[in-house]
C-alpha cells in the first residue's frame, strides 16, 4: 500500500488540506478546504479526480482549529472520502507555520522545537496559534505519525542586511530578534519553481516581482532566484492591507488613535494598551475596517455598492503598485516577469487590470480577454501578457503551499 503524506495549510481565512502519495514528486490523491472562516457561512470543498465537491456548512467554524477538525471527520468519516484517507496510510504530516523566527529550514516536531515555536506565537497573532493548536491535535491524534512544519519565514533569509534591518537600537534588536523576516515564503518557493520552469530558465537566472494577495497580501521582489525585498516584516501586519490588517501604517498611529490625541503624555495610552493596539491593527482594521465584508470578490467589481468599497479597492492598488515601483527599481529593471498569486490574485481579474494599467511606464501589458479569462483549472501558470516577448511577461500563478510542502517532504524523505 503507497504510504501518503497529509500537508496542512493553515491561513488567516482558510484551511487547506491535502492528501499525496509519498513519493518524488508527490502524486496529489485528494484536497478538501474551508474557506471563508472569517465571512460565514465558510465554504467546504472536497476534490478528488474528476469528483468535485462543494457546500456552505452550516455549523459555525470560527478558528482555524475548528475548520481543521472539521476536515477532519468529514475525511476520515465519510464513506465517500474514508477511501483515501485512512490516518494508517499516513507516513507524515506537514504543516506551514508561519513564523519560524530564526530557522533556517523545516523541522520535525518534538516536545523541543514546540517548546521553541510557542515562543513566536505572539509574532504572527494570526496564524503561529492557530498551526500550533493544530499541530498540537495531530500529535495527540495521531501519536505515530511524525508532523513536519515548513515555516513561511525560511523563503526570505536571503534578504541583505541593509533590508531586513531595522534602524532601531541594535542591541535591542538583537537581543530581541527584532528584524524583518518575511511571510508567504512557502508560496515564493513554490511559485519561483514554477514560473521559471514555465518560462525555461533556470531559477538562479530569474527575477521576478511575485504578489501573494490573499486575506494577508505580500508582495516579494526575487533576484537570480532568491528574495531580496518582502513587504512583511517582523511580523505579517507589515507592508501590505489584508482582509482585517492595516498593513504598513505611521507607527506613532497607535499613540494617537483613542480621543486623547493631540494630549500626548505618558499617561495617555493607559485606555488603550499595546495589545489592544496590536488587536486593532490585525483584526479590525483593513478592507473590512472600511467595508464591512473580509470578502474581496464583492469590494474588487466593476459597479462599487459604495464609496467605500471604491475607495478600499483604490487603497490596495496605490499600495501594490507602489511596491512594484520600487521592487522594479531594486531589480534594476532587469525584470523576467510580474505574477499574480494568492485567492484575490489569483482570482480577480478587475485587481490585475487595474494594477497592470498602472504600471504601464514599466512596460507591463494586459491581454484583455486572457486575464478575463483567468486560468484553468490544470493551469498552474498563465500568461497573460498583452505582446509576450516585449516587456516583462504578466503571469498568474495558482499558488500551492500544501504540494510545495508535501514536494520538499517527499524530496528528503524518499
Ligand atoms: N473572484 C474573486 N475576486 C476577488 N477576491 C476573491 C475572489 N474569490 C476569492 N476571493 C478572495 O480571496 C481571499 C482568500 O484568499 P486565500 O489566499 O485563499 O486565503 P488565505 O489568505 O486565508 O490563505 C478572500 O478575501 C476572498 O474574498
Ligand atoms: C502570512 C499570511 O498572511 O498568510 P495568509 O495570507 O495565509 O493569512
Ligand atoms: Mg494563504
Amino acid at each position: 500500500m503507497t504510504k501518503s503524506i497529509l500537508a496542512v495549510n493553515a491561513g488567516s481565512s482558510s484551511v487547506k488540506i491535502n492528501f499525496y502519495t509519498l513519493e518524488n514528486p508527490p502524486r496529489l490523491i485528494a484536497d478538501a478546504s474551508i474557506s471563508g472562516i472569517t465571512a460565514p457561512p465558510p465554504t467546504f470543498k472536497y476534490h478528488k479526480g474528476d469528483k468535485k465537491h462543494k457546500q456552505d456548512v452550516k455549523q459555525i467554524l470560527s478558528t482555524p482549529q475548528d475548520a481543521f477538525k472539521y476536515l477532519l471527520q468529514r475525511c476520515f468519516s465519510d464513506p465517500e472520502l474514508s477511501e483515501v484517507a485512512s490516518i494508517d496510510d499516513l507516513e507524515y504530516i506537514c504543516h506551514r507555520v508561519v513564523h519560524g523566527g530564526d530557522y533556517l529550514d523545516a523541522v520535525l516536531i518534538n516536545d523541543e522545537t514546540l517548546d521553541r515555536l510557542k515562543k513566536l506565537e505572539d509574532l504572527a497573532p494570526l496564524h503561529n496559534f492557530s498551526a500550533l493548536e493544530i499541530v498540537r491535535l495531530c500529535k495527540a491524534e495521531f501519536p505515530k505519525v511524525p508532523s513536519i512544519t515548513f515555516f513561511d519565514s525560511c523563503f526570505h533569509q536571503t534578504i541583505p542586511e541593509a533590508v531586513r534591518t531595522y534602524p532601531i537600537n541594535q542591541e535591542i534588536a538583537k537581543a530581541n530578534g527584532l528584524r524583518k523576516y518575511g511571510f508567504h515564503g512557502i508560496s515564493y518557493s513554490f511559485i519561483l519553481r514554477t514560473v521559471a520552469q514555465f518560462l525555461n530558465k533556470p531559477k538562479e537566472k530569474t527575477n521576478l516581482i511575485v504578489m501573494h494577495i490573499g486575506s494577508g497580501a505580500s508582495i516579494c521582489a526575487i533576484k537570480n532566484g532568491e528574495s531580496v525585498d518582502t513587504s512583511m516584516g517582523l511580523t505579517p501586519l507589515a507592508g501590505l492591507p489584508g482582509a482585517t490588517r492595516s498593513g504598513s501604517i505611521d507607527p506613532s498611529l497607535v499613540f494617537h488613535y483613542t480621543n486623547e490625541a493631540g494630549h500626548l503624555n505618558p499617561g495617555s495610552t493607559t485606555s488603550m494598551h499595546i495589545s489592544t493596539a496590536e488587536n486593532i491593527l490585525n483584526k479590525q482594521s483593513g478592507w473590512e475596517a472600511l467595508t464591512g465584508t473580509t470578502d474581496f470578490s464583492k469590494i474588487a467589481v466593476a459597479n462599487p455598492p459604495t464609496k467605500a468599497h471604491k475607495l478600499a479597492f483604490d487603497i490596495v492598488v496605490d499600495r501594490i503598485s507602489g511596491y512594484i515601483g520600487s521592487y522594479y527599481v531594486k531589480l534594476n529593471g532587469e525584470l523576467d516577469g510580474v505574477v499574480f498569486a494568492g485567492g484575490i490574485g489569483e482570482k480577480s481579474a478587475l485587481l490585475r487590470k487595474a494594477l497592470v494599467d498602472k504600471c504601464q511606464c514599466l512596460g507591463l501589458a494586459i491581454d484583455d480577454a486572457a486575464n478575463d479569462k483567468g486560468p484553468g483549472d490544470d493551469e498552474t501558470v498563465k500568461d497573460i501578457s498583452k505582446d509576450s516577448g516585449k516587456g516583462p511577461r504578466v503571469l498568474i500563478c495558482q499558488t500551492n503551499e500544501q504540494f510545495e510542502m508535501a514536494y520538499h517532504c517527499a524530496a528528503s524523505r524518499s
